[in-house]
C-alpha cells in the first residue's frame, strides 16, 4: 500500500487499532481485508458460529476470531456491522448494552440505511458514535469465500451522518476507509434508500422478475434456456444475488420499492400501448431518451451493476509470472484485453488484474486459472 495512508492512527493515546468486523461475508471480509496488516491494526471477526470463525482465520482474512461478542466489541476503537439488513437493529442494540470504548465508532454496510440510522439515533450508545453506511460495489457472490481486498477500490462509499454526529468522528472513519480505496460520498439516510432503491434494488428486483418470466417459458420449450446466452445473461447476472440478502433489503425498503414498482409498471404499460397504436416513432423515442440520458453517466467505475469483466488473481511475487499466465491464456484462446499487477510487495503475495471485453473469455479464463492451482477471485 502507498505511504499516502501510512500516517494512519485512529487514535492518539494509542498505537493499537482494533477493527471488529461482525460477519465476515463477502463486505465484511473485503472490508477485513483492506485493515489486516495496516501498521498498529488488529483486526477481530465475529461470527455466531464456530466453524466460521475458524474459516475466517483459516483464510487469512482477519486476525484472530470469535462467537462472543463481547469480546469482538471490548476496547474496539471501529465496529463494522456487515451482516444482513434484518440483523443490523438487533446488533445495534446488542452493542448498545456493553461497556464499548469511549469514542468508538460503530458503523454497518447495509444497502438500506433509514431504517439503521433511525434506530441508532434512539439509542443510547454510551459514548460510541453510529455512523450509517454503505459501499457501494459488490457481486452476486456471498460468503467469505467471495472477499477481495480490491472490492471497494474507486468504488462510491456512502455515509449518512446525521446532525448529531460529531464532525471528527466521520473524520475518523473516513481516514480509515481509506485503506480500501473508494470514494467517500456522504448524504442523507432517507434519500439514499430512495436512490439506491431505484439504480439497485429495482434493477435487482427486473431481473429476477425477467428470468423467471423466461424460466416459466422454458418449461414448455428447453430452447430459451439454450439460446439466452449473450445479452440476457449479461443484464441478469444480478438475479444469481443471495436471496437472504436481497429479502431483508427489499422488505426493508418496501416503501420505496412498492412506488418504485409501480411506476416501473406505468413504464411498461407505456410500452405496451406505443406498440398497441402501432407507435414506432414513439418506440425509437424512448430509445433516443434512454440512450441520451446513458450517455451523461459517469465513466465507467467499479460499482453497483457493474459489467466489467474482470478477476483477479494472487500470484506468488517472482518475475515471469505475467508472461506465464498470458501463455497459458492465449493457448486456451482466451482473449484477454489486460492485465496489470495491482499489488506487489515482498510480504504479500501480488493481486494481478486480467480484464477481458467478453464474460465468457471471463469465465473460461477463471476455469483453466483454477484448474491450473491459482486462487482466483472477482
Ligand atoms: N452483496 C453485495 O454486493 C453488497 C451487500 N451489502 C450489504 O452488506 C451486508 C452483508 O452482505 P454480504 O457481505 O453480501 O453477505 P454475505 O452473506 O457474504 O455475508 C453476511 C455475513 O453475515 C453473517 N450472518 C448471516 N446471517 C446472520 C445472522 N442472523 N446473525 C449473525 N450473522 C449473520 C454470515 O455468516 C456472513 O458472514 C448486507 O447488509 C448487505 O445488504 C452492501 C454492499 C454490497
Ligand atoms: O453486483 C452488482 O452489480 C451489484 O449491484 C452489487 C451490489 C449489491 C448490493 C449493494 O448494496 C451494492 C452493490
Amino acid at each position: 500500500m502507498s505511504g499516502e495512508f501510512s500516517e494512519f492512527t485512529a487514535s492518539n493515546d494509542s498505537k493499537r487499532t482494533k477493527i471488529a468486523i461482525f460477519g465476515v461475508g463477502l463486505i465484511g471480509g473485503s472490508l477485513a481485508l483492506c485493515f489486516k496488516g495496516k501498521p498498529g491494526v488488529e483486526v477481530v471477526g465475529h461470527s455466531i458460529n464456530v466453524a466460521s470463525t475458524e474459516k475466517y482465520v483459516a483464510r487469512g482474512v482477519v486476525d484472530w476470531a470469535t462467537t462472543s461478542i463481547e469480546e469482538a466489541a471490548m476496547d474496539a476503537d471501529f465496529l463494522f456491522l456487515c451482516v444482513p439488513v434484518g440483523n443490523l437493529e438487533n446488533y445495534v442494540e446488542e452493542l448498545s448494552k456493553l461497556p464499548l470504548k469511549p469514542g468508538c465508532i460503530i458503523t454497518d454496510v447495509g444497502s438500506t440505511k433509514a431504517s439503521v440510522v433511525k434506530h441508532a439515533d434512539k439509542l443510547s450508545l454510551q459514548g460510541a458514535v453510529f455512523i450509517g453506511g454503505h459501499p457501494m460495489a459488490g457481486s452476486e457472490r456471498s460468503g467469505v469465500e467471495a472477499a477481495s481486498l480490491l472490492l471497494l477500490e474507486n468504488a462510491f462509499y456512502v455515509l449518512t451522518p446525521t446532525e448529531n454526529t460529531p464532525a471528527d468522528a466521520v473524520t475518523k472513519l473516513e481516514r480509515l476507509l481509506k485503506w480500501t480505496r473508494a470514494h467517500i460520498v456522504k448524504t442523507d439516510a432517507v434519500q439514499h434508500d430512495d436512490i439506491v432503491g431505484a439504480i439497485s434494488h429495482l434493477p435487482h428486483v427486473i431481473a429476477v422478475a425477467l428470468v423467471n418470466q423466461v424460466a416459466g417459458y422454458n418449461e414448455s420449450n428447453e430452447l430459451y434456456r439454450r439460446l439466452a446466452a449473450g445479452g440476457f445473461r449479461d443484464i441478469t447476472r444480478i438475479a444469481s444475488s443471495d436471496p437472504l440478502i436481497w429479502r431483508d433489503i427489499l422488505v426493508n425498503n418496501r416503501e420505496v420499492m412498492l412506488k418504485l414498482i409501480r411506476e416501473w409498471q406505468g413504464e411498461m404499460d407505456r410500452f405496451a400501448e406505443l406498440l398497441e397504436q402501432g407507435d414506432g416513432e414513439g418506440v425509437a423515442e424512448q430509445f433516443r431518451r434512454a440512450g441520451a440520458f446513458r450517455s451523461q453517466l459517469p465513466e465507467r467505475r467499479k460499482g453497483m451493476i457493474t459489467s466489467l469483466h474482470e478477476c483477479y488473481v494472487d500470484v506468488p511475487d517472482h518475475p515471469g509470472i505475467i508472461g506465464k499466465i498470458a501463455t497459458e491464456l492465449g493457448q486456451a484462446k482466451i482473449n484477454l484485453s489486460n492485465l496489470q499487477i495491482i499489488e506487489s510487495r515482498e510480504d504479500v503475495p501480488g493481486v494481478m488484474r486480467l480484464s477481458f471485453q467478453q464474460s465468457e473469455d471471463l469465465d473460461r479464463a477463471t476455469e483453466l486459472l483454477k484448474t491450473l492451482g491459482y486462487d482466483v477471485h472477482m
